[in-house]
């Protein structure tokens, strides 16, 4: 439940499973709603995939950034910074997180992002009503129309 509303998620995994395999992000996810992009701070080249990644796919979906198993410190290979500034040119939030010992974490993250998205639906069901009336406001009776024959 999102905001008292029952929300189906239905999760697609594209985590390259090769070294030299870079799938095609924005064929993989173009009917996703919100996008969770997560990279391991023990593995650089997961980081770089995100980065590369990101850049294939629909700006205006929302996204969100994270980093997991902050557990692992020390075999740490990307830096919280990193994560950072790669989340302020993406423009999206970040965290980090350890999925093994706080899964609490990423059930708020799964939150956020179905906040943002249930957000941006709302937003651009009323932009579509907006251009459909053609910037006019939508009519309702008034009591200034009390006096106009009511057929
Ligand atoms: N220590 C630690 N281990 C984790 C964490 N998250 C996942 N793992 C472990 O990392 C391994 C890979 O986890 P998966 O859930 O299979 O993640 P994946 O992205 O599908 O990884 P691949 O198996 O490489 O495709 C498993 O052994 C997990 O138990 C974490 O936060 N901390």
């Amino acid at each position: 439940m999102v905001d008292g509303e029952p929300v189906l998620f239905e999760i697609l995994d594209t985590c390259p499973k090769a070294d030299d395999e870079f799938p095609n992000a924005a064929e993989l996810v173009q009917w996703a709603d919100g996008l969770l992009l997560v990279y391991s701070i023990t593995d650089r080249k997961s980081f770089n995939y995100i980065r590369r990644a990101k850049s294939d796919l629909q700006s205006d979906t929302p996204v969100q950034l994270c980093a997991n198993k902050v557990d692992m410190v020390h075999l740490r290979q990307v830096s919280r910074d990193e994560g950072e500034i790669l989340a302020k040119d993406f423009e999206c939030k970040f965290s980090e997180v350890s999925a093994a010992d706080h899964v609490d974490q990423v059930a708020e993250i799964f939150n956020e992002l179905c906040k943002e998205v249930l957000a941006s639906k709302r937003k651009s069901k009323q932009s579509l009503l907006e251009r459909m009336l053609g910037g006019a406001r939508p009519y309702s009776r008034g009591k200034s129309d009390s006096n106009l024959p009511k057929d």
